[in-house]
């Protein structure tokens, strides 16, 4: 069997969290409801993946995924093959959670669903709280990360972060936090580099996890109009060539050469080999400067439906935009149970 050597990158709390995770996000299936079509793929492929050697694992109360992650998890250790401590595990507290007290009751119902005493990684989903109807609740992050404060010290998570926050919000933040954020996880790929925010991040001691790492280049319902570079670029392919790797693995070495952790998501086996097999070999200055050129600041996940909400992270669009139906579910709230 392939075996697959993970390095990591220490945070700032001094936990050490493995360089390439396993992405659980299911995505929506044809009548734009939570996806549960790809599951026995992903539960195979995630079994697999911890088998040949994957540690960290990126899942969220969002993605309905917990109780099938968990059993995974289970057996695993029940099987010998990792011991718990070997696992780096992430979830998330959804934006429907974001009163202080609420935070708690959050990652307790994540707990029970992954069947764990604690998670590695617990993240803030978004800035913005909407309540289960819809209604914007104006609650500021900065109560909510009190909640996570409160979480880290009752051991239920052993590192707390945030994602999709932009410049500013981490800049509010770290400076009114007890406990810092030890990471923002955000989406970045070739289309988006998102310079600026890594920058900060990085020289503010916050590790940035990217995630959707190939959410341009890959046909997608969210952006199927997105720009090159795709799979099929000449330059990343003659780049490829050149280390005898894929355009992904191209990819994805690329972040972490720049200092990012990146969590692909994949229901193929031999993919789940591909993704991981990028520790081995190194760009060159030039190749790093040729794919940084890509970056155009065009965003796959774009939930514009939100964008008159409070601390709504990204550029708004400036035309008011229908909200198709098929979206509506994002925008009245997703009813997400506590079990
Ligand atoms: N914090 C947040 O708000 C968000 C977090 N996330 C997290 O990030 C993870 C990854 O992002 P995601 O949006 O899923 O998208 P990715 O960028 O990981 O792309 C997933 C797609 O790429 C395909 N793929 C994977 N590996 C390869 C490969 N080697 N060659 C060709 N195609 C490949 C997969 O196909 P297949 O499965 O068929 O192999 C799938 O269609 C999520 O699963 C989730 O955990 C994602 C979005 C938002
Ligand atoms: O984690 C996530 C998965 O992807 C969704 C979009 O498709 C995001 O809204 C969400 O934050």
């Amino acid at each position: 069997m392939a075996r697959v050597n993970i390095p990591s990158f220490t945070l700032n709390d001094g936990t050490k969290i493995p360089a390439l995770g396993y992405g659980t996000w299911l995505g929506m299936d044809a009548k734009f409801e939570f996806s549960a079509e790809g599951m026995p793929q992903m539960m195979e492929a995630l079994s697999y993946a911890i088998d040949i050697g994957y540690r960290h694992i990126d899942t969220a109360h969002l993605y309905r995924v917990e109780p099938e992650v968990g059993k995974i998890i289970d057996k695993k250790i029940k099987d010998g093959v990792v011991k718990r401590e070997d696992l780096f595990v992430t979830t998330k507290v959804w934006h429907h959670f974001h009163r202080e007290a609420d935070v708690e009751v959050s990652v307790r119902g994540s707990l029970r669903r992954l069947n764990l005493d604690y998670v590695d990684l617990v993240l803030m989903h978004w800035p913005m709280s909407i309540s289960q109807d819809g209604v914007d609740e104006k609650i500021d992050y900065l109560e909510t990360w009190r909640g996570f404060e409160s979480v880290l010290s009752k051991g239920l998570a052993k590192s707390i972060g945030v994602s999709n926050f932009n410049v500013e919000q981490m800049k509010r933040l770290l400076a009114n936090c007890k406990v810092p954020p030890s990471t923002n996880q955000v989406e970045i790929n070739l289309n988006l580099g998102q310079k600026e925010l890594v920058d900060y991040c990085q020289a503010n001691n916050v590790v940035v996890v990217a995630y959707s790492p190939f959410g341009t280049m890959v046909p997608s319902r969210s952006a199927p109009n997105s720009p090159e570079p795709k799979l099929n670029n000449p330059t990343m392919i003659a780049i490829g060539k050149k280390y005898g790797k894929s355009v992904t693995q191209v990819t994805l070495r690329y972040l972490y050469q720049r200092g990012i952790v990146s969590i692909p998501k994949t229901v193929t086996p031999s993919r789940v080999v591909e993704n991981a097999s990028i520790f081995d070999f190194e760009l060159d200055k030039g190749d790093m400067e040729t794919i940084a050129k890509f970056d155009n600041g065009f965003r796959t996940v774009r939930p514009f439906f939100w964008q008159d909400y409070q601390n709504y992270p990204f550029e708004k669009i400036p035309d008011k935009m229908e909200i198709p139906e098929s979206l509506r579910i994002w925008k009245n709230g997703l009813n997400l149970d506590i079990d």
